[in-house]
């Protein structure tokens, strides 16, 4: 029960008997769709999902109003074998997050067979025994429902043969829209009774610059991931409203770099005559647009960072 005379409760107002208010994080090999089912929860593009393993680097966190709770989902990047140094931060994130969270949604994509990469996170999850965790069984879209039973069967095999006890094992579709009301059913009675962490109405509480230079990322992976898998990280470096304008046309600035690894690359992201670069803003820029609602210059530069990704000063000043 909440404290009627907790700063809380002043904020939110009165809140429901048996409310409850907690953190959940979805785990899984890079690509089982963690990203794209934490969106169909809060039901707004939050997290960048593509089609290429490890695009999420951030913890972005969504947020689900219901009114008997709030549900908080962390978003944490694939859990790896580290071959760099970002692996080793990445995987790092991960395992702090999974002990900050009061359930674990570990996502299993239906149409793959339980592969190494799953147990490898399935064996790290077993060490953590006070968080419940569920095993989510992911794009049932894509498979027969006789397929379906295997993976629901192999799930739960994969959890006696490790000592690890399953709170709940789902299928569910976040493209198809199946079951992701039901997996939220089933998340909300494992977290603990308190009251809202986040006004209401609020989807996430990622810092806005960073959920922009996300956006522009996407943009500019978009076409080259396969010439620069992950060689691009990009920093807002200013954001500021344009002075001078009259009040009903507001402009906001946004300044930002685009930093590669090597000098070779900055051909391949600007493209010929700086066209390639032009559509990225032009992309970047609408999205941007349609998050905050106001209009957007965005400003955008090419930079070298050498071999960023193994670098500790480097990742630090790129924010990881
Ligand atoms: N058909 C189908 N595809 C899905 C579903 N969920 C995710 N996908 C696709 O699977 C791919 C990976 O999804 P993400 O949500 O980015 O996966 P992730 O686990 O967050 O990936 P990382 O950020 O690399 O860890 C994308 O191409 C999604 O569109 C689903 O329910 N059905």
């Amino acid at each position: 029960m909440s404290d009627s005379l907790s700063p809380m409760s002043a904020m939110f107002g009165s809140v429901p008997e048996g409310y409850r208010s907690g953190f959940a994080c979805f785990v899984g090999r890079p690509n089982a769709g963690k990203s794209t089912l934490t969106n169909a929860l809060v039901g707004t593009k939050i997290a960048i999902t593509s089609s290429r393993p490890q695009t999420t680097r951030h913890s972005v966190r969504g947020i689900v109003h219901r009114e008997d709770a709030q549900l908080v989902l962390v978003d944490t990047p694939g859990l790896h074998k580290p071959r760099t140094l970002l692996g080793q931060r990445l995987n790092d994130v991960v395992r702090t997050t999974w002990a900050e969270v009061d359930v674990i949604g570990f996502c299993l994509p239906a149409d793959q067979k339980i592969g190494p990469g799953d147990r490898y996170i399935a064996k790290e999850l077993a060490e953590i025994k006070r968080t419940p965790k569920i095993a989510v069984v992911t794009k049932t879209d894509l498979v027969e429902p006789k397929i379906l039973a295997e993976r629901l069967l192999d799930v739960q095999r994969l959890g006696s043969e490790l000592g690890l006890e399953w709170a709940e094992i789902v299928p569910v579709s976040a493209v198809g829209d199946q079951q992701v009301g039901l997996l939220a059913d089933l998340l909300v009675p494992l977290l603990p009774e308190g009251p809202p962490l986040y006004p209401q109405g609020d989807l996430t509480d990622e810092p806005e610059q960073t959920m922009i230079a996300e956006l522009i990322r996407e943009a500019a992976l978009e076409g080259v991931r396969d010439e620069l898998p992950h060689s691009i990280a990009v920093v807002v470096e200013e954001m500021q409203q344009r002075e001078d304008r009259p009040a009903d046309r507001p402009l906001l600035d946004i300044h930002a770099n685009v930093y590669i690894e090597r000098p070779s690359q900055k051909g391949i992201v600007i493209g010929p005559k700086g066209s390639r670069l032009k559509d990225v803003g032009t992309k970047a820029r609408k999205q941007i647009e349609a998050l905050l609602g106001t209009p957007v210059f965005l400003d955008l530069h090419v930079k070298v960072a050498k071999d960023w990704q193994r670098d500790p000063k480097q990742l630090r000043r790129l924010g990881f």
